[in-house]
């Protein structure tokens, strides 16, 4: 067990050098693919659109007869999914729909707001080139091209595409288990009342399940241990059997308490249990029998942002994931920000657009105990280990939240 504090990424390239992604799949319907981890890319069975198309309601045309200023008579008309049946005379047009199919010999719609309209023809008022407001078969996507990657998580888009070339079914990596306990003797459960004033709430069980739901995983939820090495050791055995992954939150400081650790260590192997990064030192992780092991702190900002920075990489990496690097911009700080040399701070900031500047400051009490200042803030302002205070005007790294915490 590594007792010194890991650079927050030597921690993460430990974690990432550790984990082999899950393999096994399971085929769902679209309807309940979103979040998913594709097993296998996906190729495109047909051509999207299927056929040319109008993209404006107004006439089909042949550019050429529209921009002699003679009248073009109206033969007939063509609705979505009810095409004009025949051919295009000469001197002619057909009213036409957006998305209907264009007659085979049309090569240009005009806008119906462009064209004076008598009983039986129209008279284009402006110039028309050949392909104005068509919409040509395959312009979106072409039969056989690769849409969608092996690794890829599925968003809401991609469960769009994938409906627009037929699809009703994908084949996705199985759902990451990951079981999850808090741990202290001072937790009360929301709904019940507080026994006496050195109880709380526990708060950090419903904040990393709802984390968690955002990554699609199955949680497994534990629910609350009391400071006992026997109940933890009962919990940690039960987790191990039947998770990918076991979190617990609290336990894994150096208080006299605080027994995850040591009943870690006596049923698996912690690899690292001190990130150099604030907040957030305390957490240890490794390997409990087949399953790995994240020992959360328990102050909540800490959970919560090693959730969200350390937590999630290695979850999506396991979930088969092509993990993504987290977008950060760089922005100019708003005032002083506080800082000591030592560890990656993560400070809960709050970030806007002032004229041509991205502006940004810390936002609440950066204790780690006060979990409003995440609930208020848009960013992390991310101070590197070595850095010292920032004055105003001092250039800063920020990351938008992610979706696990908006
Ligand atoms: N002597 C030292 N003391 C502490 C150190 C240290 O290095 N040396 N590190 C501090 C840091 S940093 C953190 S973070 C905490 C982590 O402590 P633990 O993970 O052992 O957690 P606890 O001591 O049990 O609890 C800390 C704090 O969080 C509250 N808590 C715990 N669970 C929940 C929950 N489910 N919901 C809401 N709040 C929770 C708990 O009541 C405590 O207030 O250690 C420092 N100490
Ligand atoms: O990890 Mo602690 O978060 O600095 O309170």
């Amino acid at each position: 067990m590594s007792d010194k504090w890991l650079p927050v990424s030597a921690a993460l390239a430990a974690m990432q050098s550790q984990i082999t992604p899950l393999t096994a799949t399971e085929s769902v319907d679209l309807t309940v693919a979103l979040d998913r981890v594709l097993a296998a890319p996906v190729y495109a069975p047909i051509d999207v659109p299927g056929f040319d198309n109008s993209a404006m309601d107004g006439y089909a045309v042949r550019a050429a007869e529209a921009n002699t200023g003679e009248p073009l008579s109206v033969v007939g008309s063509a609705y979505a999914g009810h095409p004009f049946d025949g051919k295009l005379p000469k001197a002619s047009c057909v009213r036409i729909m957006t998305g209907a199919q264009m007659p085979a010999d049309a090569d240009a719609v005009i806008m119906q707001e462009q064209v004076k309209r008598t009983d039986a023809a129209i008279v284009c008022q402006a110039t028309v080139q050949a392909g104005d407001n068509v919409r040509l078969r395959g312009s979106d996507i072409h039969q056989d091209a690769m849409l969608l990657t092996a690794g890829q998580r599925l968003t809401a888009t991609h469960v769009g595409l994938l409906a627009s070339i037929g699809i009703a079914k994908v084949e996705v990596i199985r759902k990451v288990k990951v079981a999850l306990f808090s741990n202290g003797d001072e937790l009360v459960q929301p709904g019940e009342a507080l026994p006496s004033s050195s109880h709380l709430y526990d708060s950090n069980r419903f904040v990393l399940s709802a984390m968690l739901q955002r990554l699609a995983v199955e949680v497994i939820d534990l629910g609350h241990i009391a400071d006992d090495p026997e109940a933890l050791e009962a919990v940690f055995q039960q987790a191990m059997r039947s998770a990918d992954v076991v979190i617990s939150s609290a336990g894994v400081s150096v208080g006299d308490a605080d027994f995850t650790k040591d009943v870690m260590a006596k049923l698996g192997h912690i690899e690292f249990w001190k990130i150099a990064m604030k907040p957030g030192k305390p957490f240890a992780f490794g390997q409990l029998g087949s399953s790995w092991f994240c020992g959360l702190p328990g102050n909540p900002v800490a959970a919560v942002v090693t959730m969200d920075q350390i937590v999630q990489p290695m979850l999506r990496q396991l979930a088969g994931e092509q993990v993504p690097v987290p977008t950060t911009f760089t922005a100019e700080a708003a005032c002083t920000i506080k800082k000591r040399p030592g560890r990656t701070d993560f400070q809960r900031g709050f970030f806007e657009q002032k004229d041509a500047k991205l502006l940004v400051r810390p936002i609440g009490s950066q204790s780690s105990a006060v979990l409003t200042s995440v609930a208020q803030a848009n960013c992390f302002i991310i101070l590197e280990q070595d850095r010292d205070t920032v004055a105003t005007g001092e250039t800063v790294t920020l990351q938008p939240f992610d979706a696990l915490l908006t």
